[in-house]
């Protein structure tokens, strides 16, 4: 059964601090988003790709993405990541995918081999996410400044897009959240709460997200 990806370009980008969506700057000869997508435009594994979106950037989405190799269906996002990549799932009802892929449109340098690995891994346990090592020293600080917790390095690791799951299992989740109004940072929590551990792989350390101005 081929699989489905969700690609989260609704964010407003405020940490940013520029006026246009960072996922429509220009990157690499044509822009950030379709740099994110390309890696998931393999109709021999992905039947649909969602893009959510914010009202203001849809006709420009679906311009630089008109050409992607698989079928592209744009959803209008939510007010959080939680809610577009509800939204999406949603939208997957009648295809119900085996497995759906979530990736961050603000990630592309993503390489068709991390999807590949993500992919199997996903069909394999369910649940996959790539994780790199942290390069810092974690801390937990608390509300006045003051560390609390020193956290193992050996133990930390940053977790990357796209993260893969079940299709069912990652919907159901997520009804679950939000019957809870449990919010979460990223759908591995919400597998987490709800199914179980989560599976990780190695990362790739040039996936990097683009959040600061300095990151392009
Ligand atoms: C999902 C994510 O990329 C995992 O590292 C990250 O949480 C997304 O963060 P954003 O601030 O919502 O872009």
């Amino acid at each position: 059964m081929r699989a489905a990806a969700i690609i989260t370009a609704a964010g407003s980008g405020s940490r940013m601090e520029i006026s246009t969506n960072k996922v429509l700057l220009p990157f690499g000869g044509g822009t950030v988003v379709e740099a994110a997508v390309l890696p998931f435009a393999n109709p021999d594994k992905f039947q649909k790709i969602i893009i959510t979106y914010s009202p203001a950037d849809k006709a420009r989405l679906q311009e630089v993405l008109k050409d992607i190799a698989v079928p592209v269906q744009f959803v209008e996002g939510g007010s959080t990541r939680q809610e577009s990549v509800y939204k999406g799932l949603e939208a997957l009802a009648t295809d119900n995918p085996g497995v759906v892929l979530i990736h961050d449109a603000a990630r592309p340098w993503l390489t068709e081999e991390l999807v590949a690995a993500v992919l199997e891994q996903a069909e394999k346990t369910g649940s996959s996410v790539p994780v790199v090592p942290s390069i810092n020293a974690m801390k937990v600080v608390d509300e006045k400044g003051l560390i609390l917790h020193h956290l193992k390095r050996e133990q930390t690791f940053s977790a990357q897009t796209p993260q893969g799951f079940s299709y069912t299992g990652i919907l159901e989740a997520h009804i679950k959240a939000g019957k809870e109004n449990f919010s979460a940072i990223d759908d591995t929590e919400l597998w987490d709460r709800y199914k179980g551990p989560v599976s990780t792989i190695p990362g790739d350390t040039a996936n990097k997200k683009i959040t600061y101005k300095g990151d392009l």
